[in-house]
């Protein structure tokens, strides 16, 4: 297990809303909680940005931190992402939030303490670039979208 630096600056997290933790041994994501004064409402379309209460430092750069929507909510509530992934680079510190969008046809409620998005840890790697004139051939070579067929 990873050990990642956590500030909670909420002082609600941990007492009347929960801790972000993995809600299963198998969990890939931690369920981040919307840390609002009061419940949200989202018209269709509209986009707010929630705070979640937290700010991690994950230090490595071989490390980063995804927010992705949470599935049910997205599928029966159309409540995603308005950036659609977040991403978060290693070396920010700030408090994690959450662009809320609401791209169904109904208004939508976002509750104190609701959990709104997950945050998955994920490896990265660092690339240098290195200008060349020709790459070496392969059986794909420049063909792409869609060029094997649809099926
Ligand atoms: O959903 C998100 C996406 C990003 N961030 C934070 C962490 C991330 O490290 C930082 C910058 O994100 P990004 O690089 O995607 O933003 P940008 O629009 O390119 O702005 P910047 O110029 O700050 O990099 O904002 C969040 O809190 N939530």
């Amino acid at each position: 297990m990873h050990r990642v630096e956590v500030k909670w600056l909420d002082p609600r997290l941990g007492n009347e809303i929960p801790r972000p933790d993995y809600a299963t041994d198998g969990s890939a994501g931690l369920d981040l909680r919307a840390c609002l004064d009061e419940p949200l409402n989202l018209a269709p379309g509209q986009t707010e940005l929630v705070p979640t209460g937290m700010a991690i430092h994950l230090g490595d750069p071989e490390l980063a931190a995804m927010i992705l929507p949470r599935s049910g909510l997205g599928h029966k509530h159309g409540i995603v992402l308005g950036n659609l992934v977040g991403l978060i680079d290693s070396d920010y510190q700030g408090q994690l939030f959450v662009s809320v969008w609401n791209r169904g046809d109904s208004p939508f409620t976002v509750e104190v303490g609701e959990r709104i998005a997950q945050l998955v840890v994920v490896p990265v790697v660092q690339v240098a670039f290195e200008a060349v004139d020709e790459f070496g051939e392969t059986e794909r070579g420049t063909g792409g979208f869609g060029h094997t067929g649809r099926s």
